[in-house]
């Protein structure tokens, strides 16, 4: 898929009393996640992609393919636009095997064997094959689902909250096989979803909606910092994204080198972030020298110092330039903080700045007490 594959929405749709008014252009890599209340309009701006509604005014063009125009009359049906659909819940034809729905509706080809096996084994479904839709799991009813849509060999794979019918445990076991979808398949995907969690494990680029319109959209780590996103995140959350490389292990501390993108302290080396092998491992994730992470940083977690800190326990020290300061409720301020061309939030006491008299375009220092890592992809 090339770098400038795009989907373009421009149009409008009345639905009841909400009206859906796009206009965003989104890119066709990895994927896109569609996040927002309920009846902020994110079904239906995939059902228009789908074809399953029309829109009342405007165009959809898929790459330099046109699904509709009503201006020019033009109207691509659903069937004729390679793609696939998965629902909240899998949809499954109850007196077919698993095969069976698999296959259900797809012409054999003479890929379609080797597809099959690849799709099986990617899903984790061949011991499932010859059984029935109401002996599974709702996890593996939705990997079957999920296999079923990708033999129709779509070109964009809509879901529409495929984990909302689930419980918490099947959630964590569908949520590996939904990671490695689009870059195994190469195939671009447009998730919708309520959970933050899903969002932050699964999305590389987020629309954000509130009433049938587009708030913010953007990278991931861009929209998750932005002003729009603050209220979903409550008081205790406030938090940013930084994209980091994991850097060779040179020493046997227990710890991995976290580089962050874009920036090199004075010596020319990248600045680290370190997190526990240990606790990666806990947390089932593999982390190797080249895989690219996202981390998440609480701006609780944060403290700022003048000065760099010596003869302390803390490994986790940035320097930092000060940007702007807000001040909370509960007499707390938040600083934001650049880190050569990514972001940091440090929550600290009214007090804390009325002594410390910090200003914006300063030096500081950022503590950072504890960091997540998400969102592990594969070496770049
Ligand atoms: N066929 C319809 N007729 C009338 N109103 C509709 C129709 N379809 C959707 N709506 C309204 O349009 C709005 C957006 O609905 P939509 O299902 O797209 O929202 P959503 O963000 O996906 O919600 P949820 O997260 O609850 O699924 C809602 O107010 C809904 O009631």
């Amino acid at each position: 898929m090339s770098e400038l594959a795009n989907l373009v929405l421009a149009c409008d749709k009345r639905l009841g009393d909400c009206r859906l008014s796009l206009n965003i252009s989104l890119p066709l890599q990895g994927v896109v996640g569609i996040f927002g209340l309920s009846g902020s309009g994110k079904t239906s701006l995939i059902n228009l992609i789908a074809g399953l509604i029309k829109p009342d005014a405007g165009r959809i063009e898929f790459q330099q393919q046109c699904f509709v125009d009503r201006q020019r009359k033009r109207w691509l049906a659903p069937e004729q636009r390679r793609i696939g659909y998965v629902f909240q819940d899998a949809r499954l034809f109850p007196h077919y095997t698993v095969r069976g729905n698999l296959l259900y509706g797809h012409p054999t080809r003479a890929d379609t064997p080797e597809k099959l096996a690849r799709i099986v084994e990617l899903l984790g479904i061949k011991s499932l094959l010859a059984r029935h839709p109401n002996g599974l799991s709702g996890g593996e009813r939705q990997r079957v689902a999920i296999g079923r849509a990708l033999l129709s060999d779509p070109q964009l794979l809509l879901m529409d909250e495929p984990l909302a019918s689930l419980d918490e445990p099947r959630k964590q076991e569908l949520m590996p096989y939904l990671k490695a979808l689009s870059s195994e398949f190469n195939l671009p995907i447009i998730l919708v979803s309520h959970s933050l969690n899903e969002v932050l494990q699964l999305v590389d680029h987020l629309v954000l909606m509130d009433a049938g319109k587009v708030v913010q959209h953007g990278p991931l780590e861009q929209v998750w910092n932005s002003p729009a996103m603050q209220p979903w995140l409550g008081v205790t959350e406030q938090s940013v994204l930084l994209t980091a490389k994991v850097a060779e292990v040179t020493d046997d501390h227990g710890m991995l080198p976290l580089a962050l993108a874009n920036k090199a302290d004075e010596g020319g080396k990248p600045l680290c972030l370190w997190s526990s092998c240990h606790r990666e491992k806990e947390k089932g994730q593999v982390l190797q020298a080249g895989h690219d992470v996202r981390l998440k940083i609480r701006a609780a977690d944060v403290a700022v110092s003048r000065v760099q800190p010596e003869q302390t326990s803390m490994r986790n020290i940035l320097p930092v330039t000060l940007v702007s300061m807000t001040e909370l409720a509960d007499q707390q301020i938040e600083w934001l903080m650049a880190v050569g061309e990514q972001f940091i939030k440090a929550r600290i006491t009214a007090w804390a700045q009325q002594e410390m008299q910090l200003k914006a375009g300063e030096s500081a220092y950022a503590l950072i007490k504890g960091i997540n890592v998400l969102g592990v992809s594969k070496k770049s």
